[in-house]
């Protein structure tokens, strides 16, 4: 049987989940605008292929915050992985590991991150939402240390969980047999209730999060952790200077998979201007829509050092767990190896701004 494509994926994951987790994953913000943009985005450009380079040695490996990783790749945080597989983020975990990617965690998986690292073979950073109750914040950086976490993301861009009318739609709600692991349970039982028209996860985040934060907040955090600092969620030139002055280790170019700000402008065309803001040596990753190796070549081009990827790491895991995940996770990198052989650019450093093209308008 051939290798299944990344659409064959997203099918069989589509007909292996309920509608409501599937609308759940898939759905984003408002009218969804934004999150068709995403791929469409990555379809308006084009690479320019040089020829007669010796491409007989491709090298696809990156260090990132004092890490290698084999490829440029890391799994996107996303809540509650048991929702697609009973194993959840530990083996997503094991597919990162084989398949020597990063793996972002979320603060709302449904193992707990020291089960998490123990299934882990790779660099894990955790990623956080500012919550009300900051000794429940405090106590997640304490355990994140100590069970070698390599950085912590916090997701700057979820002052409140947005409309997602699908999930109003379907009233959706966590199944009871899925928590949030690593948070007492009390701070998430809201998730497993949704009161008429709205959903579980809108409504915990509304009770848990804090809006209130700002930059000068960021110092209670730093003030707490050694490890670098990472900000998830940024899409302008203005606030990756900010994140610079206040001492942030790296950023994720991200609009949360057109999940939360509905019209907001796409990761990658926020990603010229944002490299720009920051110094050359400022690791500056980005996600949304990234589905294919000449998507990752696209946006690494364009600046990035790598990229994260979501939802199909989740088709992979519904489909065949950590098997599933990590074949993903490998297409990925065998198809960006690919791209880099046929382009004429086999290491990372040639992979730049020449090596793309905005599509002919008239087309
Ligand atoms: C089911 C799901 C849950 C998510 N949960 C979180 C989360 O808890 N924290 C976070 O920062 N981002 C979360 N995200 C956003 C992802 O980290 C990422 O920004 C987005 O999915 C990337 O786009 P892609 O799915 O098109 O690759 C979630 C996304 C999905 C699909
Ligand atoms: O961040 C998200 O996209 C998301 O779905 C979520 C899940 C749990 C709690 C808060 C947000």
């Amino acid at each position: 049987m051939p290798l299944p494509t990344m659409s064959d994926l997203r099918e069989h994951a589509r007909e292996r989940l309920s509608a409501a987790v599937w609308d759940f994953i898939e759905g984003g913000s408002g009218a969804e605008r934004t999150l068709r943009e995403a791929e469409a985005a990555y379809a308006e450009l084009r690479l320019r292929p040089r020829v007669l380079v010796d491409v007989s040695q491709p090298d696809c490996s990156v260090e990132i915050l004092g890490d290698l990783l084999a490829s440029p790749v890391g799994v996107a945080p996303m809540a509650y992985h048991q929702l697609v597989h009973p194993d959840g983020e530990t083996a997503t975990a094991e597919a990162a590991g084989i398949a020597g990617v990063l793996l972002v965690t979320g603060i709302f998986a449904s193992r707990t991150l020291e089960e998490t690292a123990a299934a882990a073979s790779g660099p894990l950073w955790l990623q956080l939402y500012w919550l009300r109750r900051r000794e429940a914040l405090a106590a997640l950086v304490a355990r994140a240390e100590a069970a070698g976490y390599r950085a912590l993301v916090l997701t700057v861009d979820a002052p409140k969980v947005a409309v997602r009318p699908r999930d109003r739609r379907n009233s959706f709600t966590l199944p009871a047999d899925i928590t949030a692991a690593n948070l007492d349970p009390a701070l998430t039982e809201r998730s497993h209730r949704a009161a008429g028209g709205t959903s579980g996860i809108e409504e915990h985040a509304r009770e848990q999060f804090d809006p209130s934060i700002t930059w000068s907040d960021l110092a209670w955090l730093r003030a707490r952790t050694r490890l670098p600092l990472v900000l998830k969620g940024v899409l302008t030139g203005e606030d990756a200077a900010l994140a610079v002055e206040h001492g942030i280790d790296a950023l994720i170019v991200s609009n949360h998979g057109g999940r939360q700000l509905d019209r907001a402008v796409t990761a990658l065309e926020a990603l010229p201007e944002i490299v720009a803001a920051v110094p050359a040596d400022l690791p500056v990753l980005i996600d949304g829509g990234i589905r294919s190796g000449t998507d990752i070549a696209v946006a690494l081009a364009l600046g990035a050092r790598a990229v994260l990827v979501g939802r199909p790491v989740l088709w992979g895991l519904a489909c065949d767990g950590a098997k599933g995940a990590a074949g993903v996770l490998e297409l990925l990198r065998t198809e960006l190896l690919d791209t880099m052989i046929l382009s004429g650019r086999p290491t990372l450093d040639r992979l730049d701004a020449s090596a793309v093209t905005r599509r002919a308008a008239h087309r």
